[in-house]
């Protein structure tokens, strides 16, 4: 059975914990399973943290699932930028997928309830997906 690590960002905890519950549901019918739950800070840490997974042999895949709000100025959409292109670049240097279920960046707080558990699905699903495929 294939094993995938899922980092989550502390943001609106309690919707990622319910995006969380969504992504142990679609591993386990896509028979995966987790090695590792990882809580961070904030977006800003999850490379790093995806990349201490994707170091690790026993592990093929990683998700990275959180949310960025909304603010007064742009730096969500910086940061949701720069992440977002940092967990793309970690897939193609270590070779494995990593499923992005990042709401936002910009989301308001009405947006964020029917999106948790479809982005969250969607992103163990890619990671399935492709090492399916592999
Ligand atoms: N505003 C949001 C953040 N900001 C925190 C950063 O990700 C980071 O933890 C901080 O800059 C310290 O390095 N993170 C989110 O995931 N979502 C937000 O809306
Ligand atoms: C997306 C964010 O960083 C948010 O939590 C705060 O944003 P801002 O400083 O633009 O109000």
């Amino acid at each position: 059975m294939n094993s995938i690590g899922i980092v989550l960002g502390r943001f609106h905890t309690k919707e990622v914990e319910e995006m969380l519950d969504e992504a142990r549901a679609v591993a386990a019918r896509r028979q995966l399973r987790i090695a590792a739950e990882v809580w961070v800070p904030g977006s800003m840490e999850k490379p790093l943290a995806i990349k201490r997974l994707l170091r690790r042999d026993d592990i093929v895949g990683a998700v990275a699932l959180g949310i960025i709000e909304r603010g007064e100025t742009e730096h969500g959409n910086v940061m949701g930028h720069a992440v977002i292109s940092s967990l793309i670049n970690l897939q193609l240097e270590f070779m494995k997928p990593v499923g992005v279920g990042i709401l936002g960046p910009g989301i308001n707080p009405s947006q964020i309830p029917p999106r948790t558990r479809p982005y969250a699905a969607a992103a163990v699903e890619a990671v399935a997906d492709l090492l399916a495929s592999a």
